[in-house]
């Protein structure tokens, strides 16, 4: 499935990093780059969060979410990820768009401009009508949750 999403630069940004792209041909993310004020590095110590600019406004089409997640790269070599994993952009959103690192690693971690931070991830989605009735229907599980099935 294929999908125009357009962007927009914001007032500062480095349009230089250029859009967000698909590394390969089946990735189903495209990663987001740090856009930082005045091009400085930014340092992330151990156990703190900050939202980092991306410098991109997008518009997602009705009936689409962008989901944004953490690159496993970057959790696995030192523990940044995203508090909010996976972030969502709304299809009608049409802010700045941010990703909210959070270092839980045991090394501060220097965020560089134009480091490639998160990825995006196009998905659809559906809006449900909500009701309330007096009875659900039966299923064999029933209220069997929370390792019901075992560990
Ligand atoms: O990681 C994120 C998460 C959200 N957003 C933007 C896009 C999204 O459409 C908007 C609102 O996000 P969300 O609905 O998660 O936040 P909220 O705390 O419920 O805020 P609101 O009351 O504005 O919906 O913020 C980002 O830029 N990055």
């Amino acid at each position: 499935m294929s999908v125009d999403i357009k962007f927009q630069w914001e007032d500062g940004a480095d349009a230089d990093l250029g859009l967000p792209r698909y590394e390969t041909a089946g990735a189903a993310g495209a990663d987001l780059r740090a856009n930082l004020t005045d091009q400085q590095d930014l340092l992330l110590k151990v156990g703190c969060h900050t939202l980092i600019p991306t410098g991109l406004r997008m518009a997602v089409p009705a009936g689409f979410e962008v989901q944004i997640r953490p690159r496993s790269g970057l959790a696995l070599r030192y523990g940044i990820t995203l508090l909010n994993s996976p972030g969502t952009i709304d299809s009608d959103y049409r802010g700045p768009v941010g990703v909210i690192l959070v270092n839980l690693g045991q090394e501060d971690f220097t965020i560089m401009h134009g480091m490639r931070i998160a990825q995006m991830v196009v998905a659809p989605v559906a809006q449900a009508q909500f009701m309330v009735t007096s009875a659900l229907d039966d299923t064999a599980r029933g209220s069997g949750g929370f390792g019901s099935t075992g560990l």
